[in-house]
């Protein structure tokens, strides 16, 4: 029997073919975007929230390298790059009100009302905290998308960003594994987007068998898993973008 490759964009000039559970997948740079999500000071720094509300951020150090090293592989084939960011503005107004779930289940906010000297300090648009870190900074051509909930697809820019491009395939990388990564490639796949979790280029926030939950959940039921090594070994054979 032949191996199965899924192809969302049949046809195509161009296309690498990515090693992936439960199948390979082709990616054409034309069709897909490389998301990185939330690499903000908030979920990859010290003294940032996650690290103030009590979770591990020393993992994400080597999250950010292992992302950097798939930016330089996407960009150089032509691939749209789109970094997302999680936040409010800065008097909290998108964050809602306690008819809002998320003024409830937010840490971020939760924190801040536990101690209130941290106050206006988390995910404030304007502030060191929402600024994604220094070793992922965007460049040229790269797109910033803002979004005040865990999935990228409610109350933003991103479908309508990512449909003006043709895009088809996400390939996601980012912080956390469990929550706006999943959240975004499951809203993703209900939008009849192609999803490719890279599980070594993101950090979960949580028990490690979170993350394994999450790379359960995308290759059942939602998308592909894939590896950093692999997809620099399948991209880097395309042709450099002209
Ligand atoms: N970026 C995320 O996955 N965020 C998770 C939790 C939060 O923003 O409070």
């Amino acid at each position: 029997m032949s191996e199965i490759i899924v192809d969302p964009s049949p046809g195509s000039h161009s296309s690498a073919v990515l090693p992936a559970r439960p199948e390979a997948i082709r990616l054409d740079p034309a069709t897909t975007a490389v998301i990185v999500v939330d690499m903000q000071n908030a979920y990859a720094s010290k003294g940032g929230y996650v690290d103030e509300a009590g979770f591990d951020v020393g993992p994400a150090a080597a999250t950010i390298g292992h992302i950097a090293e798939v930016l330089d592989t996407a960009r150089a084939a032509g691939m749209t790059v789109v970094f997302l960011q999680n936040g409010w503005d800065a008097d909290y107004v998108e964050a809602g009100t306690p008819l809002s779930p998320n003024f409830h289940k937010s840490n971020a906010l939760k924190t801040m009302r536990r101690r209130p000297e941290l106050s206006g300090k988390f995910l404030a648009r304007g502030g060191w905290d929402y600024e994604l870190v220094d070793a992922l900074t965007p460049k040229d051509g790269d797109l910033r998308v803002h979004k005040p909930r865990y999935s990228a697809f409610f109350n933003s820019q991103l479908d309508s960003v990512l449909r003006a491009r043709g895009i088809r395939t996400l390939v996601f990388t980012g912080i956390a594994t469990n929550v706006c990564v999943e959240s975004t490639l499951r809203d993703g796949f209900h939008l009849e987007y192609f999803g490719v979790l890279l599980e070594d280029a993101t950090h979960h926030l949580g028990p490690d068998f979170i993350k394994e939950a999450t790379a359960y959940n995308v290759e059942k039921f939602f998308g592909w898993v894939s590896t950093v090594a692999d997809f620099r070994t399948a991209v880097s054979q395309l042709p450099p973008k002209e």
